[in-house]
């Protein structure tokens, strides 16, 4: 490969070919020959993957005649082997072809996602989770007590009020809320060491945090709006999880209905319907596949 590259760049500079009968000497091809005879010698085993082809269309133009096609015999296709081929093609073509990726990899991305409470947001993340990797969920900071089954450091890192507002101090959050009484925000540090080693990363906040947010990363993240299918559904779904009493139920309804007027401020909307979360989870990550396959990516920097 580094001898097709030198070859190839010595080509690009159109040297003169007078030094070449040099080169000639030292690849064994007796000067003279014609181009297109010296290319097929000079691709031998001896010299494994040497590009002549480029250096030949030099010359040609070095001789005074760079309108003359060249002339590389291409084997007939259903009967020359496949590396013949190849080689005659790249000699025709004027350049060798490259096994460098054509498109760069997608860059990491942040997502965004969010929706009223009670329509599954977890619900929908836990399962995309399982779905897919490459990944990376942030753990939220919350000075908010933990509820039964759940897991510090997996669920949310539960933190005292005090070292939130330390946090805060330290600028070490990208976004924080006073949400319900409860402090949640969302730490730098770990979107920066997921970024790097190449996961894309999914952010999961509230309405006010999603604001924030688009605040701050704007078009360089892609925001998703998880709904229920309806009103009705939204608040059974509440009801039966158990975790709220009479009046804050009462709260998460009313803010709920204000909160979906803001779904015109995202990118993208999903319906998680009931009994369907797998739909719903399958669904943001095509979200996510399309992002990934769009011409002009969001380049987030944290
Ligand atoms: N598609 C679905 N069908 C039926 N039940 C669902 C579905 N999606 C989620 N649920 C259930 O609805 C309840 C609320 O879901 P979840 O806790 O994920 O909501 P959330 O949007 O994260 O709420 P909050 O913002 O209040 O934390 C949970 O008990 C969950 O298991």
């Amino acid at each position: 490969m580094i001898a097709r590259r030198a070859c190839f760049s010595i080509c690009r500079s159109h040297a003169v070919l007078p030094p070449c009968s040099a080169i000639f000497r030292n690849l064994n091809v007796v000067p003279g020959a014609s181009p297109c005879r010296v290319a097929w010698k000079l691709r031998g085993p001896e010299l494994p993957g040497v590009c002549i082809t480029a250096r030949f269309a030099s010359s040609d133009r070095q001789m005074g005649d760079a309108r003359r096609p060249l002339a590389v015999p291409i084997p007939d296709l259903d009967k020359a082997n496949k590396a013949e081929l190849l080689r005659a093609l790249e000699a025709s073509a004027g350049s060798p072809f490259s096994d460098e990726p054509i498109c760069p990899a997608p860059s990491p991305m942040v997502i965004v996602v969010s929706g009223p409470s009670g329509v599954g947001k977890d619900a929908v993340i836990k399962r995309l989770r399982e779905l897919r990797e490459g990944l990376h969920f942030v753990v939220t900071a919350t000075s908010r007590p933990m509820r039964p089954g759940e897991v510090d450091g997996k669920d949310y890192f539960f933190i005292s009020k005090e070292e939130f507002l330390s946090m805060v101090e330290k600028d070490e959050l990208l976004e924080y809320a006073l949400v319900y009484g409860d402090y949640k925000g969302i730490p730098k540090q770990q979107i920066r060491e997921y970024m790097a080693k190449g996961y894309d990363i999914v952010l999961r906040v509230d309405i006010q945090g999603a604001e924030t947010l688009r605040g701050i990363l704007g078009k360089s993240a892609v925001f998703i709006f998880v709904v229920a299918e309806s009103e009705l559904a939204m608040v059974r779904r509440l009801v039966d999880r158990k975790t709220e009493t009479k009046d804050s139920l009462l709260v998460r309804i009313k803010t709920a209905r204000e909160e979906v007027k803001s779904i015109r401020h995202f990118d993208y909307v999903v319906v998680n319907e009931e009994g369907k979360l797998e739909d719903a989870a399958k669904l943001v990550g095509s979200i996510i596949d399309a992002e990934k396959a769009k011409v002009r990516q969001r380049t987030a920097v944290i």
